[in-house]
């Protein structure tokens, strides 16, 4: 394929190391209009109103989805644009369509599609009606009426098939125009469509700026629909009524440049708009149309109207297009009339037509996807594919997505409250589309070498020297100058000067024609350099008139700003009276800025004292945030010795606690033990006792206890040493024989047991017992305990003898004395002297009283024992402070009798 196509991209360039990269292209966004259809008659509620310039209100009504959910509020869409529903097609065609054309002619390429519900008005916009005509038929007119002029020879430009074209000889080209026979429209397809004949239309007479002159311009126009994700093409020959042939699908083949593009489909070359406007009515005629629900005339396809602008440069000459394919150059712009999305409950489609609906929701289901992908690829820099691939409708499109060049979208929407829900689907389509990029198209480069004004010298050449009839003058001098030679006298001799005189003229005339060519190619050339010098002096005429419009334009401005600039002094003399009461102002404002001034350098100074005194206190804090942190490091430090040392003195607590218990164990055992004596003597005759108060009374002496003790035992308790001395009495009248080993060591105990007769032995042998003296054994036993006291136990027995001279002990008491050494408070041994009680004295006083100061020494014993520890209260100090006060005792030896 030889043409270019320039608003499509090329492959890139393999990468190399040296290879630069390439330039970022300029983008712009897809410009996105909205056309709002006026309510029908039979409509009554409207949801949509359209806020101009840009945006489209939608209310939800009360049959809409979001109303039903909850959804009362209004929603604003933006475009580009907004038309209303009185907008005429004109005006829609000037604002979308127009500058797509002056697009296309300028080389690059275009894609216009009109997206909506079912019934919202694409079809009106895209084609239009009889009276008015819509975008495609107003693009053709424009599109003809600028290209008229410029435009080749039919059949100079042949599409290849592989959607690309060749140039071929103008000769050759009229060869063709006379083979090939003009399109036919059969009756039949005259008679399907009733409005055909009237082609009276409203044709649009603008042309658009752009166009070269030195190149020609030929029209290709291909039309397919997209049905059920088919391609069909409109244009195809169906045969005869007799010989109907079946639509057949075509495919998508992608070109050596990339495109992509419908293989097999006819293109038409158009001459003319009227041309074109059949074309697009037979394929109208075509397309898929079906009466539906909610429309009457609804497309159930994809309209896709190509139209392919094909251009190559002219020959120097000017006279013919250059021969030269790879100087073609093909603009495309497809106008593409969508089938409107639609929801099958409303339309109460069946069979076939949910088919189509299902499809027609899935390819613009597809294009929304596309858009998305595409829209988040350019967002974020990411390279996901882009499912063009998933719709016939979207491969077709990827050339202009993916390619360069201008894409325009029609948002038809239609006011019916019905249509709410739908409506809303596509502005969320809209928005994202309008979001997507396209790459901006490269300006064509138009100088190829060729002198410009070409075709213009060419065409003032050929009105010259156009072959002229000849003059009837002339054609008779030629008869007059052969007759003069015809000599009706001598005919042989005047034909045979004839004959000389045409055989010079032959002669002559090859060179008269090598110099008439010769001529006529300087005067070409003379010409051409004219067209040139005129088409200087037309550039530099505009120049000059471009300049005196500018310098008119200047001289208004100049006017205009010197009305601006005397209106401007007039506003400065105001403003002069305005500044002098300012003048005024400011000095009165001055007064008062000295004054406030004063006043507020006395709040600063007085605020740098309080700010020093702010930071001596600030010191003073400081110190004595310093002091507590020290002392709170002390005390605590304190607190952990103190903790010790509670410890300590807890563990000593119980250890006393201890030896607390084992004395009270010690004490109950010990009255236990007084108990019984206190029994045995109360169980004793009182005889003794009045003995010897007789004898106390016969000495003239009263007894050692006071009247207490002695009340105390006339009710009834006996003295202690009553049961002892009735013991040692009566020991006294036996004959105790005492065993008393050799370790019994001798102790110096105020109580010891007295046998007044007493034989002590430290071995007894049997011989002891033989003798009849001896009727009391006693065996003296001493042990030591751990704590070192001496314990002396007395096991006293009768001797009984036996007939056959032996003898047996049996063993009637146990007499136990310890020597301990208890450590006697102050207070006791002060007690005791106080009563003159010598150690001496003790054993032959009264032992009741002796045991009453025992008792009383081991409660004071055990009261200082338990108030050993006391908390004492320090004055100035944090916590309490433990001390442990005990009781410095001598020990002092003393005995105690059980
Ligand atoms: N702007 C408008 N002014 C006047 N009439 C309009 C306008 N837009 C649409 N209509 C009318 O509305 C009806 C439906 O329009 P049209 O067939 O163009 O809808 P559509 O979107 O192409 O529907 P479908 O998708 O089903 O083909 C037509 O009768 C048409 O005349």
């Amino acid at each position: 394929m030889a043409s270019k196509h320039p608003g499509q991209p090329s492959k890139p360039p393999r990468k190399h190391q040296s290879t630069p990269k390439p330039k970022q292209k300029e983008k712009d966004p897809v410009q996105v209009y909205c056309r709002l259809r006026p309510l029908k008659q039979d409509e009554n509620e409207s949801c949509a109103e359209v806020k101009p310039p840009s945006i489209l209100q939608l209310t939800p009504p009360e049959c809409s989805i979001a109303y039903k959910s909850g959804n009362f509020n209004p929603t604003q869409h933006h475009f580009k644009f907004v038309f209303d529903g009185k907008t005429s097609q004109k005006c829609v065609f000037d604002d979308i369509a127009y500058p797509l054309v002056s697009n296309l002619v300028l080389g690059r390429n275009g894609l216009l599609f009109a997206y909506g519900v079912t019934n919202s008005g694409k079809t009106y916009t895209m084609t239009g009606e009889q009276d008015q005509p819509g975008i495609l038929p107003r693009v053709m007119d424009v599109l003809f009426n600028t290209i008229t002029e410029v435009q080749a020879p039919k059949h100079v430009f042949q599409p290849d098939a592989t959607n690309g074209y060749k140039i071929i000889p103008e000769e050759e080209a009229k060869l063709i125009s006379v083979q090939r026979k003009p399109r036919k429209i059969s009756p039949r397809a005259k008679l399907e469509t009733p409005d055909y004949g009237d082609l009276l239309r409203v044709s649009d007479g603008r042309k658009v700026d752009g166009i070269d002159e030195d190149s020609s311009y030929a029209i290709f126009i291909s039309y397919v629909e997209i049905y059920n994700n088919f391609i069909y093409d409109l244009l195809e020959e169906n045969g005869d009524s007799l010989h109907p042939k079946p639509p057949q699908s075509r495919n998508i083949r992608e070109d050596t440049s990339h495109n992509m593009y419908v293989s097999g489909c006819i293109e038409v070359e158009v001459k003319s708009a009227e041309e074109a406007f059949e074309v697009l009515l037979q394929g109208q005629r075509k397309r898929r149309v079906a009466h539906t629900q909610l429309n009457h005339d609804s497309s159930r396809s994809h309209a896709v109207f190509n139209i392919r602008l094909v251009q190559a440069p002219l020959d120097p000459s000017g006279a013919q297009v250059l021969q030269d394919d790879s100087q073609i150059t093909v603009s495309q712009l497809s106008l593409v009339d969508l089938a409107g999305s639609e929801r099958t409950h409303r339309t109460c489609n069946e069979g076939n037509r949910v088919m189509e609906a299902g499809r027609i929701n899935q390819s613009l289901m597809t294009l929304r996807k596309c858009m998305e992908t595409l829209r988040e690829n350019q967002r974020n820099g990411t390279n996901k594919i882009v499912p063009y691939r998933d719709s016939k409708l979207t491969v077709l499109f990827k050339n202009y997505f993916d390619g360069e060049g201008m894409v325009r979208m029609i948002v038809c929407v239609s006011p019916r409250a019905e249509d709410y829900d739908e409506s809303i689907h596509v502005m969320n389509f809209a928005e994202v589309t309008q979001e997507v990029k396209i790459d901006r198209p490269a300006p064509k480069k138009s100088d190829i070498g060729l002198a410009p004004g070409r075709r213009r010298a060419n065409m003032i050449y050929r009105t010259v020297v156009a072959p002229r009839t000849p003059h009837p003058y002339e054609l008779a001098l030629g008869v007059l100058c052969i007759q003069e030679y015809l000599s009706e006298d001598n005919p042989e001799a005047s034909c045979r000067e004839l004959r000389e005189f045409l055989e010079k003229r032959l002669k002559t005339r090859p060179q008269l024609i090598a110099d008439q060519a010769k001529k006529t190619s300087l005067f070409r050339e003379a010409l051409i350099s004219t067209e040139k010098e005129l088409n200087e002096l037309r550039s530099k005429c505009q120049e000059i008139h471009s300049l005196k419009s500018s310098k008119e334009k200047a001289q208004q401005e100049l006017t205009r700003l010197k009305g601006v600039i005397t209106a401007q002094n007039k506003e400065i003399a105001q403003l002069n009276g305005s500044i002098q009461s300012f003048k005024m102002e400011l000095e009165e404002k001055e007064k008062e800025k000295i004054r406030l001034n004063n006043q507020l350098t006395k709040a600063i100074q007085k605020n740098d004292h309080l700010l020093r005194e702010s930071s001596n206190y600030k010191a003073q804090l400081e110190v004595k945030a310093h002091d507590i942190n020290t002392q709170v490091t002390r005390s605590a430090k304190m607190t952990r010795e103190l903790e010790g040392q509670v410890q300590r003195e807890r563990a000593k607590f119980e250890r006393l606690a201890k030896a607390k218990e084992q004395t009270e164990m010690e004490c109950q055992a010990k009255e236990e033990k007084i108990a019984q004596v206190r029994d045995f003597l109360h169980a004793c005759n009182s005889p003794l006792r009045e003995a010897r108060l007789d004898a106390a009374r016969s000495r003239g002496n009263t007894p050692l206890k006071t009247s207490n003790k002695e009340n105390k035992t006339e009710e009834g308790t006996a003295p202690l040493y009553t049961k002892g001395k009735a013991q040692r009495k009566r020991s006294l009248s036996e004959n105790w024989l005492e065993h008393k080993p050799t370790d019994c060591v001798e102790n110096n105990d105020i109580l010891q047991p007295r046998f007044k007769k007493k034989k002590t032995v430290t071995n007894p042998k049997p011989k002891h017992f033989k003798s009849q003296n001896v009727d009391k054994y006693v065996l003296k036993h001493q042990e030591q305990d751990p704590s070192g006291d001496v314990k002396t136990e007395l096991y006293k027995g009768d001797i009984l003898f036996t007939r056959t001279g032996g003898a047996s002990v049996k063993f009637t008491d146990i007499e136990k004395l310890d020597h301990v050494s208890p450590k006697p408070s102050r207070r006791i041994t002060r007690s005791l002297s106080m009563k003159n009680m010598s150690s001496s004295s003790i054993s032959t006083v009264d032992t009741d009283s002796l045991h009453d100061a025992l008792m009383e020494e081991e409660e004071r014993t055990d009261v200082e024992g338990r108030c050993a520890i006391c908390i004492e209260g320090k004055p100035g100090g944090t916590a309490p402070a433990l001390s442990h006060i005990s009781l410095t005792r001598s020990p002092q030896p003393s005995s105690s009798r059980h």
